[in-house]
């Protein structure tokens, strides 16, 4: 029996139970999902205000280290740079879609909405890359899950909002997207529509579960989260940050591009950079530190409204 710990809600029991039955197949065995409910799950003021994405993390990680469960699961965009001690990132699975995507009423698009439209979105990310392109939109601060946020273009209280791809498509609600967007639209969170297994350091290097962690870890993604969250790090950006990211490895090669912005859109520092899929943690710190040399780190000391 492989027992995964993972947080409550739709997205995540969706996530974990897929990813779940892949390593217990592996494994020769059956899973128990086991539902953690952490600080962010209880507490819906804004994220930037109970402590970051960080909350939903640790949690899931106590039921790890007391031994109440084999693996844990979380989204690896919400999981913070730092490592945890005795916890190994064991598995980093083939990414899903990386983009974000645009909800919109009436099909309408980032070129079509109307002067003024409300677009709801929670993150400082998507709301400085909304606004870069289109400053005369009016970003409205929402919270909650995949279905609360959809249900507020429904309502009309909205006329759209940002979300992941990755979360629409686990969720079976890609047919709400009006407007996928590309990089050059809108540059996704580090990591963003990857996961994270994580296992106790001992276990993931030789418990039973060891080689089925292995078997569903695809080097190719965790080069690319690797360099993005590298970025991430270096530029001491906590989650709440303006910042996007992506990597992905071409022909052998990892191309990163990074941007950093004003929260108002009003400002943009952006760069791309490439190097061996080998050095990835390196690849994103350069880029890292290209960017502050340009200025970035008067953009994430601004003051956030
Ligand atoms: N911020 C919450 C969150 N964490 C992970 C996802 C799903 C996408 C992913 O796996 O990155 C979402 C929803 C969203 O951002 O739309």
């Amino acid at each position: 029996m492989l027992r995964v710990g993972t947080r409550g809600s739709a997205l995540a029991l969706a996530q974990s139970g897929q990813i779940a039955g892949r390593i217990a197949g592996h494994a020769r065995t059956s899973v128990d999902l086991v539902t953690v409910r952490t600080e962010g799950d209880v507490n819906l003021g804004p994220l930037a205000s109970i402590g970051g994405t960080g909350v939903f993390v640790t949690g899931v990680r106590t039921a790890l280290l007391a031994g109440r469960v084999d693996v844990i699961v979380h989204s690896l965009k919400d999981l913070p740079t730092a490592a945890a001690d005795g916890i190994a990132l064991a598995s980093v699975p083939v990414r899903e879609n990386p983009f974000d995507a645009l909800c919109a009423r009436d099909g309408l698009t980032l070129d079509t909405l109307p002067s003024g439209a409300r677009v709801g979105t929670g993150s400082p990310r998507r709301a400085a890359q909304l606004l870069l392109r289109r400053p005369d939109l009016e970003v409205v601060p929402v919270r909650g899950n995949v279905d609360t946020r959809l249900g507020l273009v429904t309502s009309g209280t909205v006329d759209a909002v940002v979300l992941a791809v990755a979360g629409l498509a686990r969720l079976d609600r890609t047919e709400r997207i009006t407007q996928q967007f590309g990089p050059d639209e809108m540059l996704p969170a580090p990591a963003q529509g990857a996961l994270a297994v994580e296992a106790l350091t001992i276990a993931a290097d030789d418990g039973p579960f060891a080689g089925a962690l292995r078997a569903v870890d695809d080097q190719d993604t965790r080069a690319a989260v690797v360099a993005e969250r590298a970025l991430l790090s270096v530029l001491e950006a906590g989650c709440t940050a303006p910042l996007g990211a992506f990597a992905a490895v071409h022909d052998g090669e990892l191309a990163l591009a990074g941007t950093v912005l004003a929260v108002d859109g009003s400002r943009e520092i952006r760069d791309e950079i490439r190097g061996p899929v080998a050095d990835a943690a390196e690849v994103g710190a350069a880029l890292a530190r290209r960017m502050l040399s340009a200025g970035a780190a008067a953009l994430l000391a601004a003051p956030r409204t």
